[in-house]
């Protein structure tokens, strides 16, 4: 690795190392100085010290799950069926065959298929299943994705790389992005994704909390959302995107992403990524003080702390635009919070074990509803299923009634594809066993 040089990081405490039981991860967050030139930009090699990529050590440790056939969608009848298999079709009628699931590009000639992953989904959990991610798409992404990460940003260090590939972040984008016209446009989301893990990972994750974690988050921020400064600061500001590797992702990924992405896209991510790192703040906040939130003032910080800047881009990865006012309708935002938070609650379910065996006490639903609830922890987390399925339930019927109310085919692509992103990223949990494990509560 690169002599990390002369520190451009703002004042703060040293980083207690041994707090993480991980020095590697200590010495990982030290910033690091790298001259203007080889400041941010798509195709440029930069330097700098790795982080401990996307969450702790794998599962491997603990029992393997039996891969189970995934189950049908349940309930559906009850929640505006119609209106929402409507949405899940598609639109239709004149002038709208270009709104469906089409590529446009022909898929080369497929190589030996991949073995369909296999899938263990959490009992009594809704859900749909979504069919295989198509193989040879996955196999392109992952290429690309890799060679990005490595040798664009160099995201991880080499002895890291099985966790990079166990994260298997191509999958999980052509599971959640079907639409997708191109390789280019999955990898859009596929280098967002992995930027917004490594910033988690880097700065807040398992006891990586550090004690400048808001200031360490406010300058990653200004890598998406840019400072405009005199000239004699600009430059140092620009420097600092390439020190280290939260940085380096996130700099990298928001300059491909804007290429492609209209002005109001790009400033709805913006808006979502400021959101998630205010919920990362006070997540940090709790875990600093030793705080275990009433269940609401949990789910309120998990509004935030969540998958939203993912399904949010779904018009952007499939080459489309839905239009600002119709995006900020109060309908619009209700679906997509709902969404959100289903999406996140699955993962407090589906990261349950791995999360009891970090350091320190780490806050999932089921965890706050144990303690705050008093209830056992199996009783918790078939609370928090229920809560996650109450979620889903909604999030389906507000879809189906916006989708009437607002006969727009761009509102339909849209909410179809937050839809669509639900399902592949219940799909990617629960089919991650590399990462995942589920406890032994049926
Ligand atoms: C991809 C993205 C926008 C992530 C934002 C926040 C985040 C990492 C999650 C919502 C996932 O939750 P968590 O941090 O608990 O992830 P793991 O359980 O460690 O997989
Ligand atoms: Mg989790």
């Amino acid at each position: 690795m690169p002599d990390p040089g002369p520190s451009t990081q703002q004042p703060g405490p040293p980083v207690p190392a041994a707090r993480f039981g991980a020095p590697a991860l200590a010495d990982a967050l030290a910033p690091v100085h790298v001259p203007a030139e080889a400041a941010v930009g798509g195709g440029r090699v930069l330097p700098g010290r790795p982080v401990r990529p996307f969450g702790s050590a794998p599962a491997a440790e603990a029992p393997a799950p039996a891969p189970v056939t995934p189950p049908t969608g349940t309930d559906v009848g009850a929640h505006s069926a119609d209106a929402l298999l409507r949405i899940l079709r598609g639109p239709s009628g004149l002038g709208t065959v270009g709104l469906h699931w089409t590529r446009g590009e022909e898929p080369p000639a497929a190589p030996e298929p991949a073995a369909p992953a296999a899938i263990r989904p959490i009992p009594g959990l809704y859900h749909h299943p979504v069919p295989e991610p198509d193989p040879v798409r996955v196999e392109e992404l992952s290429r690309r994705v890799k060679a990005w990460a490595v040798d664009e940003v160099q995201a991880f260090p080499p002895e890291w790389e099985d966790r990079f590939d166990g994260f298997s972040v191509s999958r999980y984008m052509v599971a959640c992005h079907p639409d997708a016209p191109t390789v280019d446009h999955l990898m859009l989301a596929a280098r967002l994704m992995v930027a917004e893990n490594v910033v988690d990972d880097a700065y807040c994750e398992d006891g990586a909390t550090q004690p400048d974690v808001g200031g360490r988050l406010l300058l990653a921020h200004t890598a998406l959302d840019p400072v405009h400064t005199t000239k004699e600061y600009q430059s140092a500001w620009e420097e600092s995107l390439s020190s280290d590797a939260a940085r380096r992702c996130y700099a990298s990924a928001m300059e491909y992403f804007t290429r492609s992405a209209s002005p109001s896209q790009a400033d709805r991510f913006r808006h979502d990524m400021a959101r998630l790192h205010l919920g990362y703040l006070a997540e940090a906040a709790w875990d600093e003080t030793e705080y275990v939130p009433e269940v609401w003032e949990y789910l309120a910080m998990r509004q935030f702390n969540n998958f939203r800047p993912c399904p949010t881009i779904t018009d952007t990865v499939g080459g489309y635009e839905l239009p600002a006012d119709l995006h900020a309708l109060p309908a619009m935002q209700r679906v997509i919070a709902l969404a959100g938070n289903a999406t996140t609650l699955s993962n407090d379910l589906y990261s349950y074990m791995k999360e009891l065996r970090s350091p320190g006490k780490h806050l999932n639903l089921p965890v706050v509803i144990a303690e705050k609830e008093g209830l056992s922890d199996k009783e918790a987390y078939l609370k928090a299923v229920e809560v996650h399925n109450d979620l889903m339930h909604e999030f389906e019927a507000e879809s189906a009634a916006l989708a009437a109310a607002c006969p727009d085919p761009r509102v339909a692509r849209f909410l179809k594809g937050v839809a669509t992103w639900v399902d592949g990223n219940h799909y990617w949990h629960a089919s991650n066993t590399y990462r995942y494990t589920l406890p032994d509560f049926w």
